[in-house]
């Protein structure tokens, strides 16, 4: 029995030993795969999962309401995952590099591509625009972000996974990045036409077509829908203006700088933390500083009636659509406002129509603007110019109402 006990003991022991002893071998040789895989630069991908990190569409502005895009900050998964060794948190990484597909270019390529960074074609309040050529010939622009960012490359390196799943036609897509010494870049596609304030304020020779802007307005308005919608998880813009809307070689209307945070833009207030840009803020958002889809609505409302009037949104543009909205009666009197650069050329009814569309969009009370997707669904109807009848029953039958005078139903609303 004795024999028996001494036995147990012993081989209890000799198990134990060969666990522990198996167990450090399984973790140093995942710590050395780790290490070979943070190596290789060259090959490399984004990789944070955005499920597993807390997603800051827009900076760390907590305020914001938009909870589907919060999602993963609550995610059990996020908890779970940010107590892992370290070890294992760089396994979780390569599991899923392979998945992001965001092409990585090192910062000699990009040097080289923007002939010694000397190509710049602005500066945006993240820093200087580059257009470039990359080794497939094609022409890209390069974002290199201000220096002084407070962003760390692993936030850096999340929102661009997040700008990465983000494909529409009608949103300057993500074409790569590069965070190399201490530098972060962003690659997008190239829009040859420049930005629609361009366009609007007399830097081109051609003024816009009434068609062409109409047009305009029914791209930025897919591209909304897109990122309020068909986005997982949905996207808030937070600075829709005509800057921030690029025009492609077919004049195909683009939103630009979606996704990246705006803790480094200018604040309204010095005080506050409200972001945007003077003219273009929700004044809900304002005075409650929660910062919903409908704040990108009334932005997209100011949009509206900068490509009618012609006339920049920062110079008290909505002072002077209320004055006029003080003669606007029974879906007529808008055709005051249009852009003398028209001189005349444009549909009366479309032009009236978009009116009443734009004034609901920027209704002090947030939950009376329409959505982008009924937005979407109007202008589609305005833009037909013998389907402004069935615009009117499509109007009516989704129980909207397109009153000039009044608001939207909220009944198909949402904040
Ligand atoms: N993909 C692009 N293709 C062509 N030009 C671009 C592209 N992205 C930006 N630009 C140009 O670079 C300039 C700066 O753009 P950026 O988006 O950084 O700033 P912004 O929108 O003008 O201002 P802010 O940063 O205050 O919103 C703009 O004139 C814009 O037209």
């Amino acid at each position: 029995m004795r024999t028996f006990e001494l036995g147990l003991v012993f081989g209890t022991t000799i198990g134990v030993g060969v666990g522990i002893i198996l167990a450090m071998a399984i973790a140093w040789y995942i710590m050395y795969r780790n290490k070979r895989f943070d190596r290789s630069h060259d090959t490399e991908k984004v990789c944070p999962r955005a499920d597993n990190h807390p997603i800051r569409i827009h900076g760390s502005d907590s305020s914001t309401a938009l909870s589907d895009s919060n999602h993963s900050r609550d995610s059990p998964r996020t908890s779970e995952w940010s107590n892992m060794p370290q070890w294992l948190e760089g396994l979780r990484r390569k599991s899923v590099a392979s998945a992001c597909g965001i092409p990585k270019y090192s910062y000699k390529e990009l040097q080289k591509a923007t002939w010694n960074f000397t190509t710049n074609i602005g500066e945006g309040a993240f820093g200087p625009v580059y257009k470039a050529q990359i080794t497939t010939g094609q022409t890209v622009a390069v974002k290199v972000l201000a220096t002084d960012s407070k962003q760390g490359t692993m936030e850096f390196l999340t929102e661009v996974l997040l700008l990465g799943r983000l494909h529409h036609r009608n949103l300057v897509n993500l074409m790569g990045y590069c965070a190399e010494r201490g530098l972060h870049m962003l690659v997008y596609v190239y829009m040859s036409n420049g930005s629609l304030a361009s366009h609007l304020y007399n830097e081109k020779p051609e003024p816009l077509t009434w068609n062409l802007r109409v047009q305009i307005a029914l791209d930025v308005a897919r591209g909304l829908e897109y990122l309020h919608y068909g986005a997982v998880p949905p996207v808030v813009h937070r600075d829709i203006k005509s800057s921030n809307i690029l025009l492609d070689h077919f004049m195909k209307a683009r939103v630009a700088d979606f996704g990246i945070s705006r803790q480094e833009k200018t604040a309204l207030h010095s005080s506050s933390d409200i972001k945007g840009t003077f003219g273009y803020v929700d004044p809900e958002y304002i005075s409650t500083s929660i910062f919903t889809k409908k704040s990108d609505v009334y932005s997209f409302g100011v949009l509206l009636f900068e490509l009618m009037s012609g006339k920049n949104a920062q110079k008290n543009l909505m002072e002077y659509v209320e004055f006029v909205a003080l003669g606007v009666e029974d879906n007529e009197g808008w055709e005051e406002i249009a852009d003398p650069r028209l001189e005349g050329k444009f549909d009366v009814q479309q032009l009236n129509f978009m009116g009443g569309l734009a004034y609901n969009c920027v209704n002090p009370v947030s939950r009376k603007r329409p959505s982008m997707r009924e937005i979407v669904l109007a202008l589609s109807e305005i833009r037909k110019p013998r389907n402004l009848e069935t615009y009117r029953v499509i109007t009516e039958e989704t129980t909207f109402e397109l009153d000039l005078q009044g608001t939207f139903d909220s009944s198909l609303t949402e904040r």
